[in-house]
Parts: C-alpha cells; structure tokens; sequence
C-alpha cells in the first residue's frame, strides 16, 4: 500500500539517524528534513529535500508523521506544540522533571489541530520507562533501579551547548560501581539520584567566554546536573573531534521483588548502544508508525509509550503478529 510519508524537524545526531533508519523501514518514505539554518549548509543523505522550518505549514498535507529532533533543553518545549497544531508529530522529550507541563501543552495544540502527538520516545524516557512499568506491574512488592553508561548522553550533551559561551560539548554519564553492586547484591538498597551516577562535561569554549562562569552554570544547571557530583573539563575543538566523536551509550532497568508465595523474582532490561542517537532515532521511527495508525483509527491528542499497545509498532498485521507469540 501507500507508504507513510515522514518529515524531519531539525537535522542533529537524531535528524541524521532518523534519516538512515527510514531506509531500513520500507512501508516509510522521508519527504523532507526542515532546518532552522540555511538549507544550503545542511547536507542530508541522498540529497533530501531540505527546507527552512519557517516553511513547514505549507507540508500539512505532504506529511503524514513528523519526527521531532531538536534539543529537549530548548527546542521542544517550543517546537512540539507548535508542531502538533499542524501535524501527527513523535519526539524524543527527556528533561524528566517536566514531562508532565510539556504533555499538558502538546496535548493542548494536538487537540486543536485533530492530530496525535507522541512525547518522550526513546530509550529513557521510552523502552526503559516501559520496562520500569512492567516490572512495578507484575512486582507490586519490590524495587526498581535504572543506570546509564558509560556513555554519552545527548540531552545533557545538548543541554551544555545551549549554555552562552560554549562552542561544542560532550557530556559522559557515569554509574557509581558500588551502586550497581549492592543492587545486583539483592540487598534492595536505598539510593539517593547522586549515589548512583557521576556526570563527566568535556567543553570547547567560544573565544573570550569565561571558562568559571561556564563552570558554574553546568553545575547549576537544574534537571540536568545540580543532583548530581559533575566534573567539567575544557579542551580544544581538535580534541573534542578526536577523542569524542563516537556516542556510545547503554544502560539497565532491573526490578527485584518477591512475589505472593516470598519467592525473590529479578527482572532485568538492558541496552549497550555503540550509537546512542542511531538507537533513539530507531525507537522513533517504530513509534511513528504507531502513530500513524493511531491517527487513522481517529484518535487525536499526546499520548506517550504507555497509551501504544505493541502491535501497532510493527510492520507484520495483526493475524501475522499473532502467529509469532511463541
Ligand atoms: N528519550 C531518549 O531516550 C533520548 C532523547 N534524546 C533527545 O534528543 C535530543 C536531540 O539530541 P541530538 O540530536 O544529539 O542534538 P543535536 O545537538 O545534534 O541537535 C539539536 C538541534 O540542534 C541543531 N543543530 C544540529 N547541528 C547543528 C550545527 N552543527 N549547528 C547549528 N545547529 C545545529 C538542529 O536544529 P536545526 O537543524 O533546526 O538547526 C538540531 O535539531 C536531545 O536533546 C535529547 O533530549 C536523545 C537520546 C535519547
Ligand atoms: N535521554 C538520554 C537517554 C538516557 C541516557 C541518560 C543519561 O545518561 O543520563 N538518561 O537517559 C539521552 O539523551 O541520551
């Protein structure tokens, strides 16, 4: 049948990967990528189309899903209701803390558009936040734990960009060993946000910024760093494509509980991404089908990974589906 037609908002590591991983889904085909930079500097996969942000609207009807890839610092909170006014649109929205406002506000622009808005798809917040659901589920008697990498995180890589005066920015987020061991322990250990994970900043500086002041505003930063033992180090551009170009990522949720009878149960998830943003924009890709199909059935409004039944994120129909429980 027809193919789903797919549009890109903003061309990063997620725009590039969501790119690449169109080609690997055959029932989908990419119209176009829309960038807020000229066009002209933005150099996509098989030259496609590239057109400015500013022209989007005229695309409502060329553009079945649109796959939402700019930063969650300060992108999204503008670009996904904007974008849900006009179109079925799936985003990757991770600053934990304002989940619920940024629902509440895409949901308020998807209503008046007659569209569906998908918020929050990824690996955290997406597969992991699913995983921790299922296991709270069917372990009502337990503790759940999540950790993350070694690995690069791309929101909290993001986030350090946004600051004034920096030029480019990795940001490493570290488990504390001890942690992870008393939780695999079974001990069910108690762990404050700071006990389980360290964050690491590598930062190139814009000309003349001020390299105290950048400092302290990483290590303010609400959401993304104050709860946390963060160290920053600031390096030169050569460096920070030599020694951090690659983006790999990872991580688990574990739920330990007991069941009806005492009976100690462990459920374990876990992810080791060579490419964080390759991986995201996978996830997102398979949702946006899911979408797509939301939208067919009439359904309008944000929605998140809790409201979509599973099904609908594969290319096989249902009766195929079914044959495959085994
Ligand atoms: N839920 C999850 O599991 C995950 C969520 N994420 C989220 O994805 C978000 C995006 O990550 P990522 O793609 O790495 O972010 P990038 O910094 O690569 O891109 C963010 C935006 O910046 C602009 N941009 C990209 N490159 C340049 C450049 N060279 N010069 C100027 N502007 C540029 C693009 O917008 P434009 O084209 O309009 O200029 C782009 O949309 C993160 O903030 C994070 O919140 C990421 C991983 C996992
Ligand atoms: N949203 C994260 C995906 C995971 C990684 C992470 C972290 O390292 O803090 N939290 O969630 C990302 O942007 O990479």
């Amino acid at each position: 049948g027809e193919k789903i037609r797919i549009g890109i908002v903003g061309y990063g590591n997620l725009g590039r990967g969501v790119e690449h991983a169109i080609t690997q889904n055959a029932d989908m085909t990419l119209v176009s990528v829309f960038s807020r930079r000229d066009p002209a500097s933005v150099q996509t996969l098989n030259g496609v189309p590239v057109h400015p942000l500013a022209n989007i609207s005229e695309f409502k009807n060329d553009i079945d899903v649109l796959i939402l890839c700019g930063g969650s610092k300060n992108d999204l909170p503008e670009q996904g209701p904007a974008m849900a006014a006009l179109f079925n649109t799936v985003d990757s929205y991770d600053t934990h803390a304002k989940i619920p406002e940024y629902f509440d506000a895409v949901n308020q622009a998807a209503e008046s558009g007659g569209n569906v808005a998908l918020i929050s798809v990824g690996w955290d917040p997406g597969l992991f936040s699913l995983n921790r659901l299922f296991g709270e589920a069917v372990l009502p008697q337990g503790a759940t734990y999540t950790f993350w990498g070694k690995g690069l995180s791309q929101g909290h890589s993001d986030a350090v960009r946004r600051i004034a005066g920096v030029k480019g920015a990795v940001q490493y987020t570290i488990p504390v060993n001890d942690a992870v061991d008393q939780v695999r322990s079974g001990s069910l250990p108690t762990l404050s946000t700071r006990q389980k994970h360290t964050r690491e900043c590598f930062v190139v500086l814009e000309a003349g910024a001020d390299a105290a002041q950048v400092e302290q505003a990483i290590l303010t930063m609400p959401d993304y760093f104050a709860d946390y033992d963060t160290s920053v180090s600031f390096i030169t551009e050569a460096e920070l494509k030599r020694d951090h170009a690659a983006m790999p990522h990872g991580g688990f949720v574990i739920r330990s509980g007991k069941t009806g009878q005492g009976s100690t149960q462990v459920i374990e998830y876990s992810l080791k991404l060579e490419s964080n943003p390759e991986f995201t924009s996978s996830v997102l890709v398979a949702y946006a089908r899911a979408v797509f199909r939301l939208s067919g059935q009439g359904q309008t409004g944000a929605r998140t990974v809790f409201d979509v039944a599973p099904g609908l994120l594969s290319p096989k129909m249902p009766a195929e589906l079914r044959k495959e429980l085994l």
